[in-house]
Protein backbone atom coordinates (compact mmCIF):
# COMPACT_ATOMS: atom_id res chain seq x y z
CA UNK A 1 0.00 0.00 0.00
CA UNK A 2 1.47 3.88 -0.97
CA UNK A 3 2.46 5.83 2.20
CA UNK A 4 -0.62 7.44 3.09
CA UNK A 5 1.53 10.33 4.53
CA UNK A 6 0.57 13.93 3.46
CA UNK A 7 3.22 16.39 5.09
CA UNK A 8 1.85 20.06 5.91
CA UNK A 9 3.94 22.28 4.05
CA UNK A 10 3.43 25.00 6.58
CA UNK A 11 5.60 28.02 5.60
CA UNK A 12 5.32 31.29 3.75
CA UNK A 13 9.02 30.78 2.89
CA UNK A 14 9.47 29.11 -0.68
CA UNK A 15 13.00 27.72 -0.44
CA UNK A 16 12.36 26.18 2.78
CA UNK A 17 9.39 25.09 1.19
CA UNK A 18 10.96 23.07 -1.01
CA UNK A 19 13.68 22.65 1.34
CA UNK A 20 11.41 20.43 3.44
CA UNK A 21 9.59 18.53 0.61
CA UNK A 22 13.13 17.37 -0.97
CA UNK A 23 14.38 16.16 2.11
CA UNK A 24 11.18 14.14 3.60
CA UNK A 25 9.81 12.67 -0.11
CA UNK A 26 11.08 9.24 -0.09
CA UNK A 27 8.93 8.73 3.36
CA UNK A 28 5.92 10.40 2.52
CA UNK A 29 3.01 9.86 -0.42
CA UNK A 30 2.22 13.73 -0.93
CA UNK A 31 2.40 17.42 0.03
CA UNK A 32 -0.21 19.40 1.33
CA UNK A 33 -0.08 23.06 0.50
CA UNK A 34 -3.01 24.95 2.65
CA UNK A 35 -3.28 29.09 3.41
CA UNK A 36 -0.45 30.12 4.58
CA UNK A 37 1.66 28.45 1.67
CA UNK A 38 -0.66 29.45 -1.20
CA UNK A 39 -1.48 33.32 0.45
CA UNK A 40 1.99 33.58 0.37
CA UNK A 41 2.71 32.10 -3.32
CA UNK A 42 -0.16 31.09 -5.08
CA UNK A 43 -0.47 29.03 -8.34
CA UNK A 44 3.53 29.95 -9.37
CA UNK A 45 4.45 28.46 -5.64
CA UNK A 46 2.01 25.65 -6.14
CA UNK A 47 3.73 24.98 -9.60
CA UNK A 48 7.31 25.02 -8.18
CA UNK A 49 5.53 22.09 -5.39
CA UNK A 50 3.97 20.28 -7.82
CA UNK A 51 7.48 19.69 -10.22
CA UNK A 52 9.14 18.12 -7.43
CA UNK A 53 6.97 14.79 -8.18
CA UNK A 54 4.45 13.93 -5.39
CA UNK A 55 0.62 14.57 -5.25
CA UNK A 56 -0.36 18.03 -4.20
CA UNK A 57 -2.97 18.27 -1.43
CA UNK A 58 -4.39 21.54 -2.08
CA UNK A 59 -6.55 22.86 1.61
CA UNK A 60 -7.57 25.94 1.23
CA UNK A 61 -10.94 25.21 3.13
CA UNK A 62 -13.26 26.75 0.73
CA UNK A 63 -16.53 28.22 2.63
CA UNK A 64 -19.01 30.49 0.83
CA UNK A 65 -21.72 30.04 -1.34
CA UNK A 66 -22.28 27.64 -3.87
CA UNK A 67 -21.56 29.91 -7.01
CA UNK A 68 -18.36 31.46 -5.27
CA UNK A 69 -17.16 28.60 -4.02
CA UNK A 70 -17.60 26.48 -7.59
CA UNK A 71 -15.64 30.05 -9.23
CA UNK A 72 -13.12 29.39 -7.11
CA UNK A 73 -12.76 25.79 -7.85
CA UNK A 74 -12.62 26.71 -11.56
CA UNK A 75 -10.03 28.95 -10.72
CA UNK A 76 -8.37 26.49 -9.65
CA UNK A 77 -8.25 23.45 -11.85
CA UNK A 78 -5.67 23.97 -14.12
CA UNK A 79 -3.90 23.24 -11.06
CA UNK A 80 -5.26 19.54 -10.76
CA UNK A 81 -4.06 18.81 -7.28
CA UNK A 82 -4.97 15.35 -5.83
CA UNK A 83 -7.38 16.33 -3.23
CA UNK A 84 -9.10 20.01 -2.22
CA UNK A 85 -10.78 20.64 0.98
CA UNK A 86 -14.11 22.77 1.06
CA UNK A 87 -16.04 23.27 4.38
CA UNK A 88 -18.87 20.55 5.21
CA UNK A 89 -20.66 23.74 6.93
CA UNK A 90 -21.12 25.36 3.91
CA UNK A 91 -24.06 23.19 3.14
CA UNK A 92 -25.14 20.62 0.33
CA UNK A 93 -25.35 22.96 -2.67
CA UNK A 94 -22.41 24.02 -1.76
CA UNK A 95 -20.57 20.61 -2.29
CA UNK A 96 -22.69 19.66 -4.86
CA UNK A 97 -21.70 22.80 -6.78
CA UNK A 98 -17.66 22.30 -5.92
CA UNK A 99 -17.81 18.66 -6.72
CA UNK A 100 -19.10 19.58 -10.58
CA UNK A 101 -16.69 22.50 -11.23
CA UNK A 102 -13.77 20.00 -10.00
CA UNK A 103 -11.13 17.90 -12.49
CA UNK A 104 -11.99 14.30 -13.16
CA UNK A 105 -8.45 13.51 -10.91
CA UNK A 106 -9.48 15.62 -8.18
CA UNK A 107 -11.25 14.31 -4.96
CA UNK A 108 -13.06 16.78 -3.47
CA UNK A 109 -13.30 16.53 0.40
CA UNK A 110 -15.18 18.30 3.40
CA UNK A 111 -14.11 19.53 6.82
CA UNK A 112 -16.05 18.20 9.42
CA UNK A 113 -14.84 19.77 12.46
CA UNK A 114 -11.76 21.26 13.01
CA UNK A 115 -9.38 19.08 14.97
CA UNK A 116 -8.41 22.58 16.81
CA UNK A 117 -11.87 22.58 18.41
CA UNK A 118 -13.45 20.29 21.39
CA UNK A 119 -16.81 20.39 22.31
CA UNK A 120 -17.01 23.34 24.31
CA UNK A 121 -15.65 25.11 21.24
CA UNK A 122 -18.66 24.10 19.46
CA UNK A 123 -20.89 25.06 21.95
CA UNK A 124 -19.81 28.61 21.61
CA UNK A 125 -20.57 28.94 18.25
CA UNK A 126 -24.25 27.33 19.19
CA UNK A 127 -23.85 23.82 18.33
CA UNK A 128 -24.98 21.75 20.45
CA UNK A 129 -24.08 18.36 21.20
CA UNK A 130 -20.42 16.02 20.96
CA UNK A 131 -17.95 16.48 18.39
CA UNK A 132 -18.37 12.70 17.64
CA UNK A 133 -22.44 13.44 16.31
CA UNK A 134 -21.32 17.15 14.42
CA UNK A 135 -19.13 15.12 12.40
CA UNK A 136 -21.06 12.51 11.38
CA UNK A 137 -23.93 14.85 10.71
CA UNK A 138 -21.37 16.39 8.64
CA UNK A 139 -20.17 13.06 7.08
CA UNK A 140 -23.77 12.07 6.21
CA UNK A 141 -24.36 15.70 4.44
CA UNK A 142 -20.81 15.18 2.34
CA UNK A 143 -21.72 11.19 1.40
CA UNK A 144 -25.06 12.95 0.43
CA UNK A 145 -24.23 15.50 -1.72
CA UNK A 146 -21.67 13.10 -3.39
CA UNK A 147 -17.94 14.19 -2.52
CA UNK A 148 -15.13 11.89 -2.56
CA UNK A 149 -14.70 11.97 1.18
CA UNK A 150 -14.41 14.31 4.12
CA UNK A 151 -11.79 15.34 6.75
CA UNK A 152 -12.20 14.40 10.53
CA UNK A 153 -9.82 13.39 13.72
CA UNK A 154 -8.83 9.98 14.84
CA UNK A 155 -11.39 10.46 17.21
CA UNK A 156 -14.72 10.08 14.84
CA UNK A 157 -13.20 8.46 11.78
CA UNK A 158 -14.19 5.18 12.59
CA UNK A 159 -17.33 5.76 12.79
CA UNK A 160 -17.71 7.86 9.92
CA UNK A 161 -15.71 5.06 7.78
CA UNK A 162 -18.26 2.70 9.10
CA UNK A 163 -21.33 5.00 7.93
CA UNK A 164 -19.61 5.66 4.51
CA UNK A 165 -17.41 2.82 3.96
CA UNK A 166 -16.45 3.92 0.19
CA UNK A 167 -15.32 7.27 1.42
CA UNK A 168 -12.18 8.93 1.32
CA UNK A 169 -11.00 9.85 5.23
CA UNK A 170 -8.48 12.50 5.70
CA UNK A 171 -6.86 12.78 9.45
CA UNK A 172 -5.13 15.82 10.48
CA UNK A 173 -4.41 16.10 13.93
CA UNK A 174 -1.87 13.02 14.18
CA UNK A 175 1.14 13.29 16.89
CA UNK A 176 3.25 10.20 17.48
CA UNK A 177 2.95 9.20 20.74
CA UNK A 178 4.33 11.72 23.79
CA UNK A 179 4.53 14.78 20.91
CA UNK A 180 3.79 18.34 21.08
CA UNK A 181 -0.25 18.70 20.31
CA UNK A 182 -0.16 22.50 19.83
CA UNK A 183 -3.32 24.20 19.14
CA UNK A 184 -4.50 20.75 18.15
CA UNK A 185 -7.47 19.27 20.43
CA UNK A 186 -8.86 16.03 19.37
CA UNK A 187 -5.22 14.28 18.45
CA UNK A 188 -4.32 10.37 18.18
CA UNK A 189 -1.35 8.21 17.29
CA UNK A 190 -0.71 7.90 12.94
CA UNK A 191 -1.06 4.29 14.01
CA UNK A 192 -4.73 4.57 15.66
CA UNK A 193 -5.76 6.93 12.80
CA UNK A 194 -4.67 4.25 10.21
CA UNK A 195 -6.00 1.46 12.34
CA UNK A 196 -9.43 3.01 12.45
CA UNK A 197 -9.75 3.64 9.12
CA UNK A 198 -8.12 6.81 7.71
CA UNK A 199 -7.38 7.26 4.19
CA UNK A 200 -4.56 9.65 4.33
CA UNK A 201 -2.79 11.37 7.04
CA UNK A 202 -1.96 15.27 7.23
CA UNK A 203 1.71 15.25 9.36
CA UNK A 204 2.63 18.75 9.66
CA UNK A 205 4.98 20.14 12.77
CA UNK A 206 5.98 16.67 14.44
CA UNK A 207 7.98 16.69 11.20
CA UNK A 208 8.62 19.91 10.00
CA UNK A 209 9.66 21.53 12.91
CA UNK A 210 11.69 18.15 13.83
CA UNK A 211 15.69 18.70 14.23
CA UNK A 212 15.44 16.10 11.51
CA UNK A 213 12.57 16.11 9.17
CA UNK A 214 13.98 12.77 6.86
CA UNK A 215 14.19 11.06 10.20
CA UNK A 216 11.15 12.23 12.05
CA UNK A 217 8.60 10.99 8.74
CA UNK A 218 10.90 7.70 8.23
CA UNK A 219 10.05 6.91 12.26
CA UNK A 220 6.55 7.79 11.63
CA UNK A 221 6.09 5.69 8.38
CA UNK A 222 7.79 3.21 10.05
CA UNK A 223 5.06 2.79 12.54
CA UNK A 224 2.00 2.32 10.35
O1 LIG B 1 -7.88 20.30 6.41
C1 LIG B 1 -6.87 20.11 7.09
O2 LIG B 1 -5.85 19.66 6.58
C2 LIG B 1 -6.96 20.32 8.54
C3 LIG B 1 -8.22 20.14 9.10
C4 LIG B 1 -8.35 20.09 10.51
O3 LIG B 1 -9.43 19.87 11.05
N1 LIG B 1 -7.24 20.27 11.27
C5 LIG B 1 -6.00 20.51 10.72
O4 LIG B 1 -5.04 20.63 11.49
N2 LIG B 1 -5.87 20.59 9.36
C6 LIG B 1 -4.55 20.92 8.76
O5 LIG B 1 -3.63 19.89 9.08
C7 LIG B 1 -2.34 20.42 9.38
C8 LIG B 1 -1.97 19.99 10.77
O6 LIG B 1 -0.69 20.44 11.08
P1 LIG B 1 0.08 19.94 12.38
O7 LIG B 1 -0.80 20.22 13.56
O8 LIG B 1 1.32 20.80 12.35
O9 LIG B 1 0.37 18.47 12.20
C9 LIG B 1 -2.45 21.93 9.21
O10 LIG B 1 -1.93 22.24 7.93
C10 LIG B 1 -3.92 22.23 9.26
O11 LIG B 1 -4.28 23.30 8.43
Amino acid sequence: MSNRIYVAIDTPDLARAKAIATRVRTHVGGLKLGLEFFCAHGAPGYREMAALGLPIFLDLKLHDIPNTVAKAVQALSPLAPAILTVHGAGGRAMLEDAKAAAPTGTKVVAVTMLTSLDASDLGATGIAGSAHDQVLRLTDLACEAGIDGIVCSGEEVGAAHARWPKGCFVVPGVRPAGGSVGDQKRVVTPRAAIDAGASILVIGRPITQAEDPDAAARAIAGTL
